[in-house]
């Protein structure tokens, strides 16, 4: 028997990292490998944007060599005209270099933005439960929406123009150089508090945008959240409540936002006032030069207009900054999400099995939430605290050496208080979360050591709170069924639909056709849980999970479900967490849950006759379905005319 790994021996990352924890080259860097496809149009695209900035400054040396052969040898006009046309050809040149680089640059940081989304995606995607848990939904849609988006600008726009920012101020203080030394020097001299104020924004920046980007994400989470919650905030009359810790929100992530703005505010400053202070200071300097003929009239009016040219990149250089920073900071996050390691993983030696007959053991399970994640969670938090995402709550067994043999073909109910482990138990068969201690076995093989992909087609579940997609009622029921279209899926489909007693489906405004889900046609609780009972039913499992399916239905509609769920499932093994006396009857034997532990095994009436602790859970277990919602449950009568019909 292979040796299985604790759960989560390497959970997700600290995603509370700060920015100087990661050099900034060490976090771009990481980029190296995905950009790399893209980075021969990417280089091409510098190359192009380096002769735009050079032809640039070309146009102050065309002019001093016009100034000085006009003005001081006398040179014909028609040398004017031709001087003219050189500018004007460098113009129209560089405008061009302008449009290549960006028809080069933009269609594969486009690309190459998709390509990360989807890849961010599939991530999440493959990450286990566990990661999710620890995670808000809108640090994960900031993530990969605004960061990836932003990484593209970075790539298309910010990292190349930086590129020829550097290059063009090089050159330029050179050509300075070559024009007047004297003047060059002043102009230099700018270029020291510069690069110390510099060092100082870095940092400042560098913290500032971390916090505004993962305050957006927490942000993000509040609106999810809300939008999702929006009923309960409104029976509950909480609107005003809500908007108040929304507004909070909002307002700590202006205050980030205005102080990054000021931040940039005052370096753009510094960097737009010194060079023009250097250029006041260089002209009065130059016009003595040229007055005591030591500069021609031609190298003066050059000096200014490469000084210039070079002044515009040096002024940009506060934006070209602030995106690289916001670049890193994006970066790292992209990775914090990547480098979280999917603990759930097919094993190394896989076990099949040959002829599933159904048969499901617990053997003294042991499970709690977070044990691994937390230690980690918790030392990087002391590293680096910010506001990324929840602190892992302190581990604490929530299952404590559970023992139970489901027989093939058998349906049991699990019975305990509300907290005793019941939904947690449900989720290790298919390995939602893996086994703390103790293993799940399918006709005797460790779940653990099966594919997961073979895993969860032996095992099907239907939770309480049902997910339904934006898509068709056809596409609901039949996500994991074994085939999608044809004759068979047509098939499963029906007897699904018609087992789970969902023939209201068919009335829809388009039939099976009609999109339900969050973009969709909205349905009650009750016919939620019947397309999701049907999407189990489909799955053809040979071992089905219902997390209380049917709270929501109305008694003699639980009867008949469970009627046709046992003749349709004759042979499926089926545990069953039940709420109400009328799902535990349908059950074979009961299986009583207390504290995390099976107390007791036996049938209803057996639990009854000889457990104090059963029949005080059966006694405070409602006879009335929960959440049932009379008002929009439909009268099956009127989605069945075939059967009102015949009857
Ligand atoms: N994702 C999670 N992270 C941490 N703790 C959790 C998580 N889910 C459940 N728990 C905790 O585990 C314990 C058991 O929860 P579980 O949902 O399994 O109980 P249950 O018996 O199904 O309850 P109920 O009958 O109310 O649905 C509870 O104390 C709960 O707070």
């Amino acid at each position: 028997m292979p040796q299985h790994a604790p759960v989560d021996p390497k959970p997700a990352s600290s995603h509370r990292s700060g920015p100087q924890q990661t050099p900034y080259w060490a976090s771009i860097a990481r980029l190296g490998p995905i950009v790399r496809p893209i980075v021969p149009r990417l280089l091409v695209g510098l190359v192009v944007a380096l002769a735009a900035s050079a032809l640039a400054l070309a146009v102050p040396q065309v002019l001093r060599l016009v100034i000085d052969e006009l003005v001081h040898s006398g040179t014909q006009p028609s040398a004017v005209w031709g001087a003219a046309g050189v500018v004007l050809l460098l113009g129209v040149l560089e405008a061009t270099m302008i449009y290549l680089r960006r028809v080069l640059v933009i269609e594969p940081s486009i690309g190459l933005e998709r390509q990360m989304r989807v890849t961010m995606y599939d991530h999440l995607q493959d990450l286990p439960v566990s990661f999710h848990d620890r995670w808000g939904s809108g640090q994960l849609l900031s993530r990969s929406i605004a960061d990836l988006a932003f990484l593209r600008r970075w790539l298309a726009f910010g990292a190349i123009f930086l590129v020829v920012s550097l290059s063009t101020v090089t050159l330029g203080v050179v050509l300075l150089f070559t024009l007047s030394w004297q003047l060059a020097l002043i102009f230099l001299a700018a270029a020291v508090p510069i690069m110390v104020y510099g060092a100082i924004f870095r940092r400042r920046f560098s913290l500032a945008t971390r916090r505004s980007q993962d305050q957006a994400g927490d942000l993000a989470t509040t609106v999810e959240e809300s939008v999702h919650g929006i009923r309960v905030l409104k029976a509950f009359g909480r609107a005003r409540e809500a908007l108040e810790g929304f507004t909070e929100q909002a307002q700590q992530l202006r205050e980030t936002e205005v102080a990054k703005a000021r931040h940039q505010a005052l370096f753009s400053l510094v960097v737009t006032l010194l060079p023009e202070l250097a250029l006041g200071t260089g002209l009065v300097t130059g016009i003595w030069l040229a007055a005591s003929g030591q500069l021609s009239l031609g190298s003066l009016a050059a000096f200014f207009a490469t000084s210039a040219a070079v002044a515009q990149f040096v002024e940009a250089s506060g934006m070209l900054v602030g995106m690289a920073l916001t670049a890193k900071t994006a970066v790292d996050r992209h990775f914090e999400v990547m480098d979280a390691r999917n603990t759930i993983t097919d094993p190394e030696s896989p076990r099949h099995v040959t002829a599933p007959r159904g048969a499901l053991a617990f053997r003294d399970v042991r499970f709690a939430f977070n044990a691994a994640a937390h230690d980690a969670a918790s030392s990087a938090r002391a590293a680096a605290p910010s506001t990324a995402s929840r602190p892992a709550d302190p581990p604490r067994d929530v299952l404590r050496g559970v023992t139970l043999d489901i027989r093939p073909g058998e349906t049991m109910a699990l019975v305990g208080a509300t907290g005793s482990g019941k939904t947690t138990l449900l989720q290790l068969v298919s390995r939602l979360y893996d086994v703390s201690g103790g293993a799940v076995e399918i006709d005797g093989i460790d779940v653990r050591d099966l594919p997961l992909a073979e895993l969860r087609r032996l095992v099907a579940v239907a939770f309480e709170d049902t997910t339904l997609f934006s898509s068709s009622v056809r596409e609901n029921v039949l996500l994991g069924a074994p085939v999608q279209e044809g004759a068979e899926a047509d098939r499963l489909l029906e007897e699904a639909l018609d087992v789970a007693q969902a023939h209201f489906a068919r009335s829809l405004p388009d039939g099976l056709d009609t999109t339900i889900g969050e973009e969709g046609l909205s349905l009650s609780g009750g016919q939620r849980q019947r397309i999701a009972l049907a999407r189990a039913i489909a799955a053809r499992p040979s071992v089905l999970i219902l997390d209380d399916p049917l709270s929501a239905l109305d008694i003699a509609t639980e009867e008949r479900v469970s009627e046709r769920l046992g003749d349709a499932l004759a042979h499926t093994t089926t545990l069953i967490v039940a709420h109400r006396p009328s799902t535990v009857a349908l059950a074979d034997r009961v299986a009583l849950l207390r504290d995390g532990v099976v107390e007791d095994v036996g049938t209803h009436a057996e639990l009854l006759a000889r457990s104090e602790h059963y029949r005080w859970v059966i006694a405070s277990l409602p006879e009335e379905p929960s959440d049932l919602d009379r008002e929009h449950e439909p009268d099956l009568d009127d989605f069945l005319p075939e059967e009102a019909e015949s009857r």
